[in-house]
């Protein structure tokens, strides 16, 4: 080992803040900060980074980081009486020396745990009592895997019911170059039409103005492609149903004092959710979640082949 550096190691962030690096081998890395429970960064072993992050975020309570992986709990959106995307991404998880046990890959070394538990202030806002276990690995090929563990603690016999997402901001080269596949033909919610709900028309899905819309029932796996970057983003997903695709394009990028006024020319969210149908667990129950990131350099990005293959394969 001597001269290898560790695979997970603590340091302090922006603003002094925790964060746990994960490194791999053939040099792909991520941080994780402890604030937030949110992913930062994932680089590939080029040091390329594939997460956008503000140029503007603001990495201090109770502001949530613009950027990277945050995790909207107990409630997306404002779908309900919390505030925007729950309170999970604003507070402060610990790490979690003794997790139960769960099946995982043993070539999978660079992980960390975290958990984040009930408090006395968040039991005012949201009566339950729970535990959430986020497990963020970094597999030896570069991969990012994320499984949340949420189980009720409740000992009022009480069951609770939540909706969730894992809000991706995903780096590209140029919005305008960027294709989404999987998502074509399925129902979505709008949330700039009220929510209504519509059916997706036509080939894969490409960008050209703002776009917030809930996409329901949706593949385990979605592919974004970025042309000009020949990069392919596949993400797989599993006890996620839903996909949100966010893009707040010029005007809406504007109106946000935590992100630059040209920054959505070069992010774009895809974010696996479980929102339509809340999970409703009772005590004792477990749910689980888990998303799948990889990064591949995309021959089939010039449209070669054929895409259902991309995503079946
Ligand atoms: O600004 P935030 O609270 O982080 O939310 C950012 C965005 O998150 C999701 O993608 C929602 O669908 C959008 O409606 C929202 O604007």
């Amino acid at each position: 080992m001597s001269g290898e550096k560790p695979l997970v190691e603590h340091f302090k962030g922006v603003n002094g803040l925790d964060k746990v690096v994960l490194r791999e081998v053939k040099g792909s890395s991520a941080e994780v900060y402890l604030y937030g429970g949110q992913v930062t960064s994932w680089k590939n072993d080029h040091r390329e980074e594939l997460l956008f992050v503000s140029s503007k975020a603001i990495f201090k309570p109770p502001k949530a980081i613009r950027g990277g992986i945050p995790i909207c709990f107990p409630q997306f959106s404002n779908n309900g009486p919390l505030e925007q995307h729950g309170f999970a991404r604003n507070r402060f998880w610990s790490i979690d020396t003794d997790p139960p046990p769960f099946p995982t890959n043993s070539s999978n070394k660079a992980f960390v745990d975290l958990i984040l538990k009930t408090s006395e202030e968040d039991l005012k806002i949201w009566p339950h009592s729970y535990e959430f276990r986020l497990r963020v690995t970094l597999g030896p090929g570069g991969d990012l895997m994320l499984t949340s563990r949420i189980r009720n603690t409740n000992n009022d016999g009480k069951p609770f019911s939540f909706t969730f997402a894992y809000h991706t901001y995903f780096s590209v080269s140029d919005i305008s170059e960027v294709r989404v596949e999987g998502l074509e033909t399925l129902d979505y919610l709008d949330n700039l039409e009220e929510k209504r709900r519509f059916t997706e028309q036509g080939d894969a899905i490409t960008f050209e103005s703002e776009v917030d819309k809930i996409y329901l029932s949706t593949p385990t796996k979605i592919a974004i492609l970025d042309h000009e970057k020949k990069r392919t983003f596949v993400l797989r997903k599993d006890g996620l149903p839903d996909a949100v695709v966010w893009n707040p394009w010029d005007k809406k990028a504007k109106a946000m004092a935590d992100f630059g006024d040209d920054e959505y020319k070069h992010m774009l969210c895809v974010e696996a959710a479980a929102i339509e149908k809340p999970i409703t667990l009772k005590p004792g129950e477990e749910w689980k979640g888990r998303l799948e990131l990889s990064a591949v350099p995309s021959s089939y990005c010039s449209g070669q082949l054929d895409p259902q293959r991309v995503l079946q394969g």
